[in-house]
């Protein structure tokens, strides 16, 4: 039984309760057009050379390398496009950027460093054979593992399965989550605030969060604060979802029903972390519509620790669920420190803005880290990461999460 006089948990033992018994989702063939940020389900394998015949990197003239320095015949115009043509000796063909090599040439002389007259090139002496050639298979080769399994499809490998002719490709289901805001103060943007109220900023920022980590957010759901609501609205989200997400009420005040919820319906495996920003982070499971567990996650109300919640937990959650080993942890990166402080028990997660120079990386803290204080993630790079019961003078190296990966 987890209680408030349970040690506050490492954010080590945090990990393994939410990633422990994941698997990736089923998978989905997807077009093309539609995979970016999807993650592919299986290796794919070049079936063709790229490029898939031997072509010309330059407009100019096509000839055999042993022909340059004389003036040659002009007998062919290659464009891209065209088929390719053939070559003799002592001739050369006119040939623009693209255009396969006529069969017999093995370089290409750039247009600007030749002169043309009725018909005939005069080509400089000293031509490297395969110059300005781009070859068959240089870029890729028919048979060899174009793209892993696990990968991200980012604007490149977008490119790269197209340049193969692909079209479709199979790529992981994409997590469906449920997000619920609890608390009977939020109001929706748009809405008039009556006195005590707050606008709902955890929600736009939650489902930009995830759905740029590749979830779905199938379900958006407000919570009032009492405990019947809590659970139905908990046990609802967790029918359709692979998981749920909530914030607030997950920390000790008697408004806060979440945790108890949880323990009702499913099962609570961690609750608070000594972290900072994010303490009374909750992890668990619900029972799902098809017999399965759904997994939860609580991340508490303070929009900081929203979002600082969402990078630490959310996605990896997500990328092993779509098989993204990349996911797993953010890149990290040393930064010079531009300031002083210190902690406590709790592990610090400081937003930072960082400089790179020549001189290195410099990490500025935005001045107010307090974890209602939702200014200090607008523009932040990175998240400073300061162990428990530690000083960091300023001129001290820092270790960053980078958050624009
Ligand atoms: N006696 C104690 N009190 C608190 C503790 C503690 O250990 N002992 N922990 C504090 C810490 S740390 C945090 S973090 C907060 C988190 O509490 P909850 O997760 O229960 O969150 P709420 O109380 O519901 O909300 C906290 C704060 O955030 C505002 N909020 C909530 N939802 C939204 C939203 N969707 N958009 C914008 N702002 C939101 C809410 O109005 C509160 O101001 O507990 C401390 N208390
Ligand atoms: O752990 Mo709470 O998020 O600091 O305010």
């Amino acid at each position: 039984m987890i209680s408030e006089s349970t040690p506050l948990a490492a954010v080590e033992q945090a990990m393994q309760a939410l990633l422990d018994d994941v698997v990736p989702l089923a998978s989905e063939s997807v077009a093309l057009g539609e995979a970016t940020g999807r993650v592919l389900a299986e290796a794919v394998e070049a079936t063709m050379d790229v490029p898939p015949f031997d072509n010309s990197a330059m407009d100019g003239y096509a000839l055999h390398h042993s022909d340059a320095g004389h003036t040659l015949p002009i007998i062919g115009r290659v464009a891209a496009g065209d088929s390719p043509l053939a070559l003799e000796r002592g001739t050369c063909a006119r040939i623009f950027t693209g255009g396969a090599l006529p069969e017999g040439a093995d370089c290409v002389v750039m247009q600007e460093k030749a002169c043309v007259t009725d018909g005939h090139a005069t080509l400089p002496g000293d031509v490297p054979e395969g110059d300005n050639v781009r070859r068959r298979g240089r870029d890729v080769a028919q048979g060899s593992q174009l793209l892993g399994a696990g990968m991200r499809l980012d604007a490149a490998a977008l490119g790269h399965l197209a340049a193969q002719g692909i079209d479709k490709v199979q790529v992981r289901c994409k997590p469906r989550v449920a997000l619920l805001s609890t608390g009977d103060e939020i109001i929706e943007p748009g809405k008039p605030l009556a006195s005590g109220q707050i606008y709902n900023s955890n929600r736009p920022m939650l489902v930009a969060l995830l759905e740029g980590f590749g979830a779905d957010v199938i379900h958006i759901q407000h919570v009032p604060d009492n405990a019947e609501d809590t659970r139905r609205c908990l046990r609802e989200a967790a029918l359709a979802a692979d998981i749920v997400v909530s914030t607030g009420g997950v920390s000790v005040g008697e408004e806060d029903h979440v945790k108890a919820a949880l323990e009702a319906l499913g099962e609570l495996n961690l609750w608070r972390l000594a972290i900072r920003p994010g303490k009374p982070l909750a992890l668990g499971r619900l029972p799902g519509g098809d017999g399965q567990l759904t997994r939860f996650v609580g991340l508490p109300g303070n929009p900081v620790s929203g979002y600082v919640g969402a990078w630490l937990f959310l996605r990896p959650l997500l990328g092993a669920m779509q098989g993204c080993t990349a996911m797993a942890e953010l890149p990290r990166l040393w930064a010079t420190s531009t300031f002083g402080t210190s902690t406590g028990p709790r592990q610090h997660y400081m937003r930072v803005r960082l400089d790179f120079s020549r001189e290195g990386i410099q990490a500025h803290a935005f001045t107010d880290q307090n974890s209602g204080v939702l200014s200090s993630c607008v523009g932040a790079d990175a998240l400073a990461v300061v162990p428990p019961h530690s000083q960091v003078a300023q001129g001290d190296l820092l270790e960053c999460l980078w958050l624009k990966a």
